[in-house]
């Protein structure tokens, strides 16, 4: 196991034992619908984001200690920031400040969603470092308070948090729960990964002197997410940072072709990318899907997941 610890802020490398902390386990997520307006005065763009929460999880632990200090753990953990710009310091920093306490705790990453992938991974581990630090702090914070730390952390936090399936509006951090049948997915995920705010500048150029119109949520996607028909999910998926993702990482095209020969119902590029999300029809095929795009070496690895998979969620001692 790879397991870092952070330079100049380190005084704590434990790991933590049974009963030392508290873990929440946490989901990541897929867009299968991500509505893209024009760019706003504060630069973010307004969305219609369906998230789906996926059976792939972080671990976030808690243990108490005399500052804050981070670890990561897992084959990409060499790419996680281990300073205060970690999503889940920074959670508990706004967590503490919050409750006027300091925020002296030690968090441990397990990681297993990928880097700077679009599946959320960095969100996920600050929801869940809110949810850990809140529960070893005894602050019993309101739900509607954690949401709107979550926020401020990010636009893709307050979903980590929630899970399951939601409709995300404004930047995509106002949330409506929606239904969601079953489905299963195989996820390619991809040498290298993609910076969120250089997509979105890309999608900025490649609809410069269009007029992109008002994002509005599918309601044939709804339908079919509701129904747990994959056929129909398929045909509905939709994602408008998927032409800016393959304009920066081209070889993604491939990743797509070969999921698309292996028998992936369909397939998009997840959120900003550069991880792609293959829809398959049941667990059967999730293995041959996988198995040929492993093969095809147009990927780094696969995972399989179903979804819906619940948020952020303390795991009992
Ligand atoms: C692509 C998605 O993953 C889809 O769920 C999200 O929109 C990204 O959410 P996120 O990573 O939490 O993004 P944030 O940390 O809030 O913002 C990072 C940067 O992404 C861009 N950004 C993000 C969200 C949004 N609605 N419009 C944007 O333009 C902005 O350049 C922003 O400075
Ligand atoms: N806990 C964390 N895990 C991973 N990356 C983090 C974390 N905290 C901060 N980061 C930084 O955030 C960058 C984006 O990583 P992240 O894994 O969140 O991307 P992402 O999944 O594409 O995000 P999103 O889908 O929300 O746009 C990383 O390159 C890293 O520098």
């Amino acid at each position: 196991m790879n397991a870092r610890t952070t330079g100049a802020d380190v005084t704590d490398t434990r790991t933590a034992g049974p009963g030392a902390g508290v873990t929440v386990r946490v989901p990541a997520k897929v867009n299968v619908q991500l509505a893209v307006g024009a760019a706003r005065p504060d630069g973010f763009h307004d969305l219609a984001s369906v998230f789906l929460a996926v059976s792939l999880f972080d671990e976030v632990t808690a243990t108490p200690a005399d500052a804050l200090t981070v670890t990561c753990s897992g084959p990409d953990a060499d790419q996680v920031p281990l300073d205060r710009t970690n999503l889940a310091a920074r959670a508990a920093e706004v967590l503490a400040a919050r409750a006027g306490i300091s925020p002296d705790v030690h968090l441990h990453i397990a990681k297993n969603i990928p880097v700077a992938g679009g599946m959320a991974g960095g969100s996920a581990d600050g929801a869940a470092a809110l949810l850990a630090c809140d529960a070893l702090w005894g602050l019993d914070t309101p739900r509607e308070d954690l949401l709107a730390l979550c926020a401020e952390l990010g636009s893709d936090v307050p979903f980590s948090l929630v899970g399951g399936a939601a409709l995300g509006t404004g930047r995509g951090e106002l949330l409506t729960p929606v239904e969601a049948g079953t489905f299963h997915w195989v996820f390619a995920v991809a040498h290298g990964g993609l910076s969120t705010p250089s997509v979105f500048r890309e999608f900025d150029r490649l609809t410069e002197g269009v007029d992109v119109p008002v994002p509005q949520a599918s309601p044939v996607l709804l339908a079919a997410l509701a129904s747990g028909d994959p056929d129909a999910l398929a045909a509905a998926l939709a994602n408008d940072l998927q032409p800016a993702a393959l304009s920066l990482r081209p070889q993604l095209a491939a990743t797509l072709a070969a999921g698309a020969d292996a028998g992936a119902l369909a397939g998009l590029v997840s959120g900003s990318g550069p991880t792609t999300a293959f829809l398959v029809r049941d667990p059967e095929s999730a293995q041959k899907v996988a198995a040929a795009l492993e093969a095809s070496g147009t990927c780094r690895a696969t995972r399989i997941t179903a979804s819906p998979a619940p948020g952020a969620t303390v795991v009992p001692a």
